[in-house]
């Protein structure tokens, strides 16, 4: 055990991190008489400061890494993955769970680390390890829900997935968990009764504001404004955050101004808070519950209760004031009648006028509070908020009145965890503190449409269970209770809503409104691509889904694939029974997911069509499907790899310049094998792959719709006397199987090499659609080069064929050392590609490239045709779908696009 200890200093050397820090308090004396206290006597441990055990630690991956992954097998879990705020009617839970490693790394991503190095992915000392953050709620009223969603999940050991737990290593008798609010006080012993863990009490404040800055840091976002029914999502810059006034609004309200991290000050608050809300609103409307009250407000007419300037100005404004005839002039002030009594009122309207009251009472006070201490921002958070589109406004009304539209009102995404998310983060050494937006993908896994802002019960296990309840609910429609998550009001099943209607009302009903929460997938090796030439301004997403009948548009295209694609996922998977429920299920999950937009747009955040077509991935990816069109991908790559060698052949003919024409006129020609085309699906019927690929390439006339070819032209081959030296290193942005990669953008690439460029071709990391990944590459690489000595020698000296590298004949070896041709993943499983989140094997292999080609609609069109680079970009694209080539330049079906455009010069 020792020597492994020894080991690990020696691999960590170059730093001297918390790691090596705690292996000395180990042996430190004194640090040994805390331990062991520690673990007979829990209370007695010191709370800032927790134990790793790193014990046989060891070095995941390679020992020259810079910042190597560290597994801590015997690492007992008392750094707890699980905080929780205890509030009086909510309580809400933020655990962390591990995502599985796969410790084998495959001789390509070797052959990346020895030529790239490993990218600074982690300015930390200890590298955190992937996983996922999720959020979940119960009312205080039912603990016992949280307490077996805690122990069935065994979140106070750190969860079933952590290593202890699988090694079956037994766990700590009394672990510590992390809680604040007054329900960590009153509910102590209950935890330690039932679970047998210690709380460890953490100031509410404090873990609110750290929760909001960690929330408005890190997750893109996260943060909206809300008026007039209109949600629209505001990009907060990280180093202008600072100062700003939280308002929290919870039973109470506290009105915090936040200077920095963990420099923050009460200022202010009110008792007239959400508690208010629920206490006048139980009485006088005899409600069960809080979202019972909620519901009801949004049948509400508040004019029959409040009385309106128009009342009292008989139906006129009062303009001189700046008062319309609907503004309330008095809350509840109709109901001074002598004549009538509290039953001759509608329930709905008294909850909305109460809640108008409340909203608009707190949104005034925090304008009055952010006036006096001179702050632009005013957030909003808390579960009094709920996603609610009434709420929101009427809160953005009172800061926007008072202020004369100079101040703002914000809201959170993530409103109701912020207490839980700063308890969470107040566990040291668990490094998400710095964690960067880019490190963070949020998913939304099968029941978020359902499920949506509401409270949900125990969780769905395995696979099985996650198919089982998709079915019950399609059946039973709402009846379905635990073990099932909760279903909300008003669903009657897969795709089919029965609540009322948005069309009709100014706002939309509570329950399509809510916002829903995904899991954070962590993903501390992904980064910003550095050749991005502005990231702050960078917008992938080239379609404006936020104009109604364009997403209407592309909701219709991806509902009528969705067939063809369950008979390719389930023929993918041998077509069998359990193949196909898990393709019902994978349906009925996807239409939901498009139902639920369809209704609220932004209900997982900002949607753009990369998010959309990312969605159908993910969720195949959900139900198991591991690549639904891998057969036509090999039928596609055997068919192209055959007229290889006379492609190459006919090309090797030609002068340079007819040459090059012809490489681009291939790419363009390739690129139309896009089986997530519906107009390209049709096509196949109608002829072989080959004859498809000829006939596409006859039909290359130029000019193109959007055609730069003289402009790359030149830069590549000069013109008269302007000569340019080569590029030196030029990434190659590939994307589908086939004749795309084969056909296309091979022979393109050998060009490069053979005028002495590197090449690497970056693919994705996971299957979507037909494209190629970065797996499948290596393999189409190596055949290709049976035909070709340049490819064969480049990819040798990029290391690969190792195969080739084996049987490579001794002349090879011996000849001229070759540029090489590398495969890198992009981090990506989509058919487009967002440059905020790239893998770090990319980010490392983009330091000195001065050329990426991005080759599809997908990454071309859909996203990044108005992205700039750092460096020369090539986009080359075949239009495969009609509307979009009408959208962006007025143009037709099979229009190719060929878009040549200098390094951005203000980078
Ligand atoms: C998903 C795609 C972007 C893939 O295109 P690619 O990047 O392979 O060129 C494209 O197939 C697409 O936009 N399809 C939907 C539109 C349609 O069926 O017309
Ligand atoms: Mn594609």
């Amino acid at each position: 055990m020792a020597d492994n200890q020894t080991n690990n200093k020696t691999g960590c050397e170059s730093e001297r991190g918390d790691l090596e820090e705690n292996i000395e308090d180990k042996e430190d004396k004194e640090g040994e008489k805390e331990v062991s206290a520690a673990s007979s006597n829990p209370m007695q441990r010191s709370s800032s400061r927790p134990q790793l055990d790193v014990s046989r630690a060891a070095i995941q991956g390679d020992f020259d890494d810079r910042n190597p992954t560290i597994l801590l097998p015997n690492q007992s879990d008392d750094i707890s993955h699980l905080a929780l705020d205890i509030g009086g009617s909510l309580i809400k839970l933020v655990y962390f769970s591990r995502h599985e490693e796969n410790p084998s790394d495959n001789w390509r991503k070797r052959a990346i680390k020895q030529r790239f190095g490993v990218s600074n992915v982690n300015r930390r000392s200890y590298p955190i390890l992937g996983g996922r953050l999720h959020f979940v709620k119960f009312e205080t009223g039912k603990l016992n829900e949280c307490l077996d969603f805690i122990s069935s999940k065994q979140l106070h050991h750190g969860g079933i997935d952590s290593p202890s737990w699988n090694a079956g290593i037994r766990p700590v008798e009394n672990p510590i968990i992390k809680a604040t609010g007054g329900g960590a006080y009153k509910y102590a012993d209950v935890f330690n009764e039932r679970l047998g863990v210690s709380i460890d009490k953490e100031d509410e404040m404090n873990c609110l504001v750290a929760g909001a800055n960690f929330l408005l840091k890190a997750i893109r976002h996260e943060a909206f404004t809300h008026m007039d029914g209109q949600k629209d999502f505001v990009q907060i810059d990280h180093n202008d955050l600072f100062p700003y006034l939280l308002v929290n609004i919870g039973s109470g309200v506290s009105m915090i101004k936040v200077d920095g991290d963990g420099k923050f000050e009460r200022v202010s608050g009110t008792n007239v808070g959400g508690g208010t809300y629920w206490g006048l609103g139980r009485l006088l409307t005899k409600c069960k519950s809080f979202d019972e009250l909620l519901e009801l407000s949004q049948q509400g007419d508040n004019s029959k209760v409040d009385m309106l300037v128009g009342d009292i100005y008989g139906g006129m404004d009062y303009s001189k004031i700046g008062l319309s005839a609907s503004t309330i002039a008095s809350s509840f002030g109709k109901a001074i009648s002598e004549t009538k009594e509290l039953s001759d009122y509608r329930p709905e309207d008294i909850s909305l006028s109460l809640l108008r009251m409340i909203s608009y009472n707190i949104g005034q006070i925090s304008y009055l509070n952010a006036l006096w201490y001179g702050l632009k921002r005013i957030f909003f958070g808390g579960f009094f908020i709920r996603g609610h589109a009434y709420t929101m406004d009427t809160i953005s009304f009172a800061v926007q009145f008072w202020s004369k539209g100079q101040a703002q009102a914000m809201f959170l995404r993530h409103e109701g965890f912020l207490g839980a998310l700063g308890a969470f983060m107040s566990y040291e050494k668990h490094g998400l503190d710095d964690l960067m937006a880019h490190q963070l993908v949020e998913r939304f896994p099968m029941g978020a449409p359902y499920v949506g802002g509401k409270i949900h019960g125990p969780p769905l296990g395995d696979l099985n269970e996650k198919i089982s309840w998709m079915e019950k609910f399609l059946q039973k429609g709402t009846e379905i209770t635990a073990p099932v998550p909760m279903a909300p009001p008003g669903t009657t099943g897969m795709g089919g809503f029965d609540r009322p209607s948005s069309k009709g009302h100014m706002l939309r009903s509570d329950a399509s409104a809510a916002l829903t929460i995904g899991v954070l997938h962590l993903v501390p090796s992904l980064e910003v691509f550095p050749l991005l030439a502005d990231p702050k301004t960078y917008e992938p997403n080239t379609i404006d889904l936020s104009d109604r009948t364009e997403l209407e548009y592309w909701f219709t295209v991806l509902s009528e694939h969705t067939p063809d694609l369950v008979d390719k996922a389930v023929a993918s998977e041998g077509g069998t029974d359990d193949a196909k429920r898990r393709g019902d299920a994978f349906a009925r999950a996807l239409s939901a997911h498009l139902a639920r937009l369809i209704e609220e747009p932004a209900a997982y955040g900002k949607l753009g069509l990369a998010n959309l077509l990312e969605l159908r991935e993910e969720c195949l990816r959900e139900f198991q499907f591991r690549d639904a069109y891998i057969s036509i991908k090999q039928r596609e790559n055997e068919a192209s790899l055959t007229v290889l060698p006379d492609l190459l052949m006919e090309l090797d003919s030609m002068n340079e310049e007819d040459r090059l024409l012809t490489l681009v006129e291939g790419v363009l020609a390739a690129n139309i094998f896009d089986w997530g085309s519906r107009a390209c699906v049709d096509l196949y019927h109608k002829g072989t792959i080959i004859e498809i690929y000829r006939m596409s390439r006859k039909k290359m006339q130029r000019p193109w719709r959007v055609d730069d070819f003289d402009k790359f032209k030149e830069r590549m081959l000069g013109c008269g006397e302007k000569k340019f030296q080569p590029y030196k290193k030029a990434l190659l942005f590939v994307d589908n199987s086939g004749a795309d990669i084969i056909l296309g953008m091979l022979p393109l690439a050998r060009e490069l090499l053979r005028q002495g460029t590197e090449v690497v071709l970056v693919a994705n990391s996971l299957p979507a659609l037909n494209d190629v990944t970065a797996y499948e590459l290596p393999e189409i690489v190596a055949e290709a080069a049976k035909h070709c000595d340049i490819l064969r020698k480049s990819a040798e000296a990029g290391g690969l064929l190792v195969d080739a590298m084996v049987n490579a004949q001794d002349g090879l070896k011996a000849s001229s050392p070759s540029v090489p041709l590398m495969v890198v993943e992009n981090g990506c499983g989509s058919p487009c590609i967002d440059f905020r989140q790239v893998s770090s094997e990319l980010a490392a292999a983009a330091k000195d490239a001065d050329l990426i080609i991005l080759e599809g609609m997908g990454r071309s069109l859909h996203t990044n045709f108005n992205a700039k680079f750092k460096c020369d970009a090539l986009k080359l694209a075949m239009v495969k779908n009609q509307r979009l080539a009408v959208k962006l330049f007025n143009g037709k079906l099979y229009d190719c696009v060929c878009r040549f455009e200098p390094a951005a010069q203000h980078s």
